[in-house]
């Protein structure tokens, strides 16, 4: 009867945490080693609960391991699994006769790969979906929607750490002439080409948007406006250079200004537009 209270006392509190734990995860509370320090206790508590009655494994382990899966990163998720499933086979086989142990070892082998490939292609599904929010689905460069969250990241790391940041205004010249030269199609293969060349040429925390159309816009945290100005010197050389279609050349025009602190990002916009008309203006009298 005593040994009844006290599985019953198990299951209240089991039953608990995972409540407490499941509610802190959607809230965003808990830490990726505060999760494997639950499931590890809740895993023994259950592992123990169903070596008193086998059956009660079959009710908990898949919700275990989706909860297992969508915690952990992929690969530490399949380390653990696989640990659990030998630990559940060695105790089958030391409680249960080798038929029912051996039946049981399969059957729950056969739940853990299901569980990784659900739990794998639904992360597959929302990486997908992410990708399309935040990404400009013909050149791989991000949107706009992303753009003045960034902005506004790196302009309170000006203001608070005193650190420098430059953005780079970027327009093509003569885009609409090369689109009714070459077609549409080839105005495409450009444009990726342009993005592909510019992120070859850039560090990988630094941040290229496509605002629309031939419009873009780079994000250089590190760099100050001086050696902002060189880095487009630079690349408005190599663009002709590489990107050339039937005699056609790309060109640029742009407008580099450097994040100041506690300005607001439309200004900081608005000052790296009107550098890049007057760059544009500038291009366009010495041709
Ligand atoms: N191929 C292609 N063309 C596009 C795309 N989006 C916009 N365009 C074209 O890009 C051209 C941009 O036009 P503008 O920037 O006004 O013209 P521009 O010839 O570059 O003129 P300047 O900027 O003054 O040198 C338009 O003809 C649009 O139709 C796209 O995704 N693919």
């Amino acid at each position: 009867m005593q040994q009844k209270y006290a599985l019953g006392m198990a299951v209240i509190v089991v039953i608990a945490v995972l409540v407490l734990t499941a509610a802190r995860l959607i809230q965003g509370k808990l830490s990726v080693w505060k999760c494997f320090l639950i499931c590890a206790v809740e895993g023994a508590m259950l592992v123990y609960l169903s070596i008193q009655s086998p059956l009660i494994s079959v009710i908990w382990l898949p919700a275990f391991l989706v909860g297992m899966f969508m915690m952990f990163p992929f690969k530490m998720a399949c380390v653990i699994t696989a640990g659990f499933w030998l630990t559940l086979t060695y105790l089958g086989f030391l409680q249960l006769d080798v038929e029912l142990a051996l039946r049981s070892a399969m059957s729950s082998c056969l739940v853990m790969m299901l569980c990784a490939v659900i739990v794998k292609t639904y992360n597959d599904a929302i990486m997908v979906a992410e990708n399309v929010a935040v990404k400009d689905p013909l050149t791989g460069a991000l949107n706009r929607r992303t753009l003045v969250e960034q902005v506004e990241l790196e302009s309170e790391r000006v203001s608070r750490y005193s650190q420098v940041c430059s953005i780079i205004m970027i327009d093509l010249d003569n885009f609409k002439t090369l689109n009714d030269k070459l077609g549409h199609g080839v105005g495409d293969e450009m444009l990726v080409g342009f993005v592909s060349l510019i992120n070859e040429y850039t560090r990988r925390n630094d941040k290229l948007f496509r605002l629309g159309g031939d419009e873009f816009m780079l994000l250089l945290p590190g760099m100050n406006e001086e050696n902002a100005n060189i880095f487009v010197a630079r690349i408005q050389n190599l663009v002709p250079s590489k990107l050339t279609m039937d005699s056609v050349s790309l060109g640029m025009s742009f407008g580099v200004c450097e994040i100041t602190a506690n300005t607001s990002v439309e200004s900081l916009l608005e000052k790296a537009d009107k550098a890049l008309y007057e760059n544009k203006n500038q291009r366009k009298q010495e041709k």
